[in-house]
């Protein structure tokens, strides 16, 4: 596989080998197809969940996956930049939580509402982007080497598990938004219940579906060109077709007139067979959150997608890991992510607590509990998107 400088960390491949992006995709890409599938089935067939029990992922990601996966973030700095040292990470890092949670968790304070609202756009970023490095790193797509495509393929990765719950679930949005609110706030700000009245949120529907026709199309055009490019076993030139990667920054790539092995569900032969994957996780994750109740889809999806696809990403970068992946075993990387997490989860952990005691309005219930978690997990998750954005940029999954 074609790798060029710019897209390589600066010790070691940004693009896990076969063997390695194999096993990683059945640890980390699988177990949300899954997940994401038989629930989708489940709820169109007309089961159930009582509303109490939709918590349970959610509560679960407390100590697994979840939250733990924001705990590594010094890690992925040190792995990186092998030249930065544990020490010298867990400080920098340090500083970066520091500062910018230290700095949005007085916002939730002064300013809620702002503060909710910034937690939603921080998500649509943070989980868009997160979904850049699975594809082009792990499952190995060939269309997405532009920074539009990039763009466009965050933005609509980002917006599903936000905007398809509006429009699917306007009432629970709204509950769960208050819920946030609630420990803040006396009431809620009217702009919320015209957030998801109707021409709202026939508008985003829209919107949403929009921008995935149209960033489909695209990948799907990009794709065509850079198979035809490889068939015609010539380099291509032509920078005014997205199939040439931008600025050569690429992190994929079917070199032209070479085609690679693929490796049953990953590394797809062509790049029309790359685009077919992403088309079709695309159009899961909207049916997922079209059908699943939101707290239990959201829930699932935070353990199940992305956060197991950035476990994957920094067990990728572990030398003893990814040996052990490219062997195809996942036990001992899996337990190695539990050891190196355990510590900052238990820090995280004193955030949430520090946050209950804080709060004007103390919890009464175990969801209003989980709402002031969330609100932790909103503080942590903006230096943790800081840092994710860093590492995307120095191993060439940037936009
Ligand atoms: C629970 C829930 C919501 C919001 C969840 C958010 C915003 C979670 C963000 C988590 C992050 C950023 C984790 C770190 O990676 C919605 C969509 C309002 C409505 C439905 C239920
Ligand atoms: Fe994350």
């Amino acid at each position: 596989m074609a790798v060029d400088s710019a897209s390589v960390a600066t010790d070691g491949e940004a693009v896990p080998t076969s063997p390695t992006a194999r096993t990683l995709a059945y640890l980390a890409v699988v177990p949300g197809w899954i997940a994401a599938g038989v629930l989708t089935i489940a709820f169109s067939l007309g089961v159930t969940v009582p509303p109490r029990y939709r918590w349970i992922p959610l509560a679960v990601s407390v100590l697994v996956i979840g939250f733990p996966h924001g705990a590594v973030d010094h890690l992925l700095v040190a792995r990186v930049r092998t030249g930065t040292g544990r020490t010298r990470a867990l400080t920098r890092v340090g500083i970066g939580y520091a500062v910018l949670g230290g700095g949005y968790a007085l916002a939730w304070f002064l300013v809620p509402r702002v503060a909710v609202v910034a937690f939603l756009l921080l998500t649509v970023v943070h989980w868009g982007t997160g979904d850049l490095y699975p594809l082009i790193g792990i499952v190995g797509v060939d269309h997405l080497g532009s920074s539009t495509a990039r763009i466009a393929t965050a933005a609509v990765r980002g917006a599903v598990p936000i905007l398809v719950p509006l429009v699917a679930f306007p009432d629970r949005f709204l509950a769960v938004v208050s819920l946030l609110l609630d420990p803040f706030l006396e009431t809620s700000p009217a702009w919320l219940d015209a957030l998801v009245g109707v021409r709202a949120r026939a508008a985003i529907a829209v919107a949403v579906g929009v921008v995935i026709l149209v960033t489909l199309a695209c990948g799907a055009r990009s794709a065509v060109a850079a198979d035809s490019a490889s068939r015609s076993d010539t380099v291509t030139t032509d920078t005014t077709t997205d199939a040439a990667p931008p600025n050569g920054t690429t992190a994929t790539g079917t070199d032209a007139g070479s085609p690679r092995p693929s490796d049953a569900i990953v590394r797809p032969r062509t790049a029309v067979g790359g685009w077919l994957l992403d088309a079709s996780e695309t159009l899961l994750l909207c049916a997922f959150f079209l059908a699943v109740p939101p707290v239990l889809a959201v829930g699932t999806y935070f353990c199940l997608w992305h956060s197991l696809r950035h476990v994957g990403r920094l067990l990728a970068l572990d030398e003893r890991s990814s040996a052990d992946l490219a062997a195809g075993r996942i036990g001992r990387p899996l337990w190695r992510f539990a050891r190196d997490a355990a510590p900052l989860t238990a820090g995280g952990l004193l955030v949430v607590v520090g946050l209950f005691l804080a709060v004007p309005r103390r919890p009464g219930t175990p969801v209003e509990s989980i709402a002031v978690y969330l609100v932790a997990i909103a503080v942590l998750t903006l230096p943790h998107t800081a840092i994710v954005a860093w590492a995307d940029r120095q191993q060439g999954f940037g936009w």
